[in-house]
């Protein structure tokens, strides 16, 4: 998100600093939870260009290095000497520690998850809150002494300098990370930290997002054509209708039918999208483009790469062909939006320093050759921001709240190479799990039901007391806030042994069906 303009609006901005955190971005994500504007920078951005932006509270994240290590980032020169209200968090504590005076050292005691804490409520972090609370750590260096000045307000068993503050200079700092969701008060020392230390004012929402993108589209797209990439899923719904209310009929959609959707798929978009909103939708028939690219592939990222280089081919032809329907003296399309989301960018690689998951067909599966100007204006977002987006912009309750489905489609849960015979045994199934998961009323419940068919595996069964050998489906349903992380759902016995026998009962291919019980971490939500 640009913050420009944030200057002079009515909201205040608070910046997170990254150190290389893993959590930068949930950092953010949780300031606007307290409905306070939350913008990221790297470390080694000088002061003078984060003043630039007004910061009302600056937060500085946790990080991978030691601090008193050779080229260990260190907090920007002068950052302190401002005045502005700012909270250590972790690596950002150790950091604010080592600037100010105190001292931090590898005291040989980590801690690493849940940690009891010991808490002085009568403080600004920690007033209203109980003395005695669980939080979330990670680290490997401590605080042995606190810079002069500043109160120590919490420690555990190993940590004896676990929290400060220095409400005069509005300093304050925490070892634990109060942004995960296990630490149990996290986001109301959070909300302290923001509204009681820092004075910033909670009235930023929704609302400012869509203005702000709406307004950035149009000054970034002018009078030119644009295509959105809709595949009628959450984000590129919610994309595509920020985009349309900030040009118009500049946009036409493009939904791709790559032969690696679900049952009904393309029906759906045309009939729901359209009516919701009335955008122009020209839907592309790519099967065969896509299962010729595909035959023969089974490496996970191999298919990654050539569905996200196949994609672009096919919006590049239909942007032609927007082209030719407007004129022939027409300019070529040079924008296309894309429903990407913070959690795609992160897990293709893309966050400050982070590890390449899998490399999404929007993000890391994308042509080097790509000759679009992206524009994703919820790059930043998580899915269930995204959701309140949506809402905000009037898109109905069954869109917004759709399972998420991923672009790769069945093509990353057939595990071996995709044919159609395949896709047409995998379908059946995934539609009888969704049939079934609907009509129990857990769609809410679970995040999504991924069912992936084991192509390369066989097994023994028998019916119809003849012997078969065919394949094994797996059932992985799971829970989850965003995608970053998730759990494995527990679906009453009964809907389960209802999926299972309709399969196997329905789809002649298969024989058996299992249940993956694994979170995310360590596994992930999809099996490639
Ligand atoms: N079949 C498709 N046709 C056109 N664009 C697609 C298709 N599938 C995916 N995309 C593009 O890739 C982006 C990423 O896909 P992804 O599945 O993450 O998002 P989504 O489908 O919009 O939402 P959801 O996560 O709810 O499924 C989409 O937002 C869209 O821009
Ligand atoms: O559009 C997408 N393109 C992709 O390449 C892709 N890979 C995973 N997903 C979806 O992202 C979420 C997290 O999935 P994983 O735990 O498998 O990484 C889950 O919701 C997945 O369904 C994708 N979506
Ligand atoms: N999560 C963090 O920020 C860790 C900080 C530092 N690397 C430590 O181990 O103590
Ligand atoms: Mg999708």
């Amino acid at each position: 998100m640009s913050v420009a303009g944030a200057a002079d609006s009515t909201f205040d901005t608070v910046l997170v600093i990254d150190f290389g955190a893993q959590y930068a971005q949930l950092i953010a994500r949780r300031v606007r939870e307290c409905h306070v504007y939350s913008e990221i920078v790297p470390s080694t951005m000088p002061v003078a260009e984060m003043l630039a932006k007004r910061p009302k509270a600056i937060i500085l994240s946790g990080g991978p290095a030691s601090i008193y290590a050779d080229g260990a980032p260190q907090v920007p020169e002068g950052l302190f000497e401002t005045g502005i209200p700012t909270l250590g968090i972790c690596y950002g504590f150790q950091a604010m520690v080592r600037g100010l005076g105190g001292s931090v050292e590898r005291t040989g005691r980590s801690e690493f998850g849940r940690t009891r804490l010991d808490c002085a409520t009568d403080t600004v972090l920690f007033h209203t809150l109980p003395g005695v609370q669980s939080v979330w750590m990670s680290h490997g260096d401590s605080v042995v002494e606190a810079p002069a000045g500043f109160r120590v307000s919490g420690s555990t068993a190993s940590t004896p300098v676990a929290a400060m503050e220095d409400p005069e200079r509005a300093l304050f700092g925490v070892q634990f990370h109060p942004e995960v969701m296990h630490t149990e008060h996290g986001q109301a020392l959070l909300r302290h930290f923001l509204y009681d230390g820092a004075g910033c004012r909670p009235n930023w929402t929704m609302v400012n997002i869509v203005e702000e993108q709406v307004a950035r589209v149009r000054s970034e797209v002018g009078a030119k054509r644009v295509v959105c990439a809709l595949s009628g899923g959450v984000d590129s719904a919610v994309a595509g209708a920020l985009v349309q209310r900030a040009i118009g009929d500049q946009l036409t959609c493009v939904f791709v039918d790559h032969g690696l959707l679900r049952k009904g798929e393309a029906e759906q978009v045309e009939k729901d999208f359209v009516a919701a909103t009335g955008v122009s939708l020209k839907v592309v028939d790519a099967q065969d483009r896509f299962l010729d690219a595909l035959a023969g592939v089974s490496d996970p990222e191999e298919k990654r790469k050539i569905i996200g280089r196949e994609f672009i081919r096919v919006f590049e032809q239909a942007a032609r062909e927007v082209v030719a329907a407007g004129g022939a003296a027409d300019e070529p399309v040079e924008f296309l939006v894309q429903g990407t989301l913070y959690p795609d960018v992160v897990e293709s690689g893309g966050g400050t320093g982070t590890a390449n998951i899998k490399s999404h067909h929007n993000v890391g599966g994308l042509p080097e050759d790509l000759r679009f100007t992206l524009v994703e204006p919820l790059r930043e977002l998580f899915k269930d921001e995204v959701r309140r987006v949506g809402e905000e912009l009037g898109l109905p309750a069954e869109m917004v709240w759709r399972q998420p489905f991923p672009g790769p489609g069945l093509g990353i849960r057939i595990i071996g190479s995709v044919t159609r015979e395949r896709l047409d045994i995998l379908r059946e199934a995934d539609a009888i799990a969704r049939d079934e998961l609907s009509r129990a009323g857990l769609d809410r419940h679970i995040w999504q039901c991924p069912v992936v068919l084991l192509a390369d595996v066989r097994s023994v069964g028998v019916q119809g007391d003849g012997r078969t050998y065919g394949h094994p489906v797996v059932l992985r349903p799971v829970t989850s806030e965003d995608a970053m992380t998730a759990d494995w759902a527990q679906v009453p016995y009964e809907v389960l042994g209802t999926i299972s026998n309709r399969i196997t009962n329905e789809v002649p291919e298969i024989n058996r069906v299992t249940l993956d019980v694994t979170s995310k971490p360590p596994g992930t939500i999809e099996w490639e």
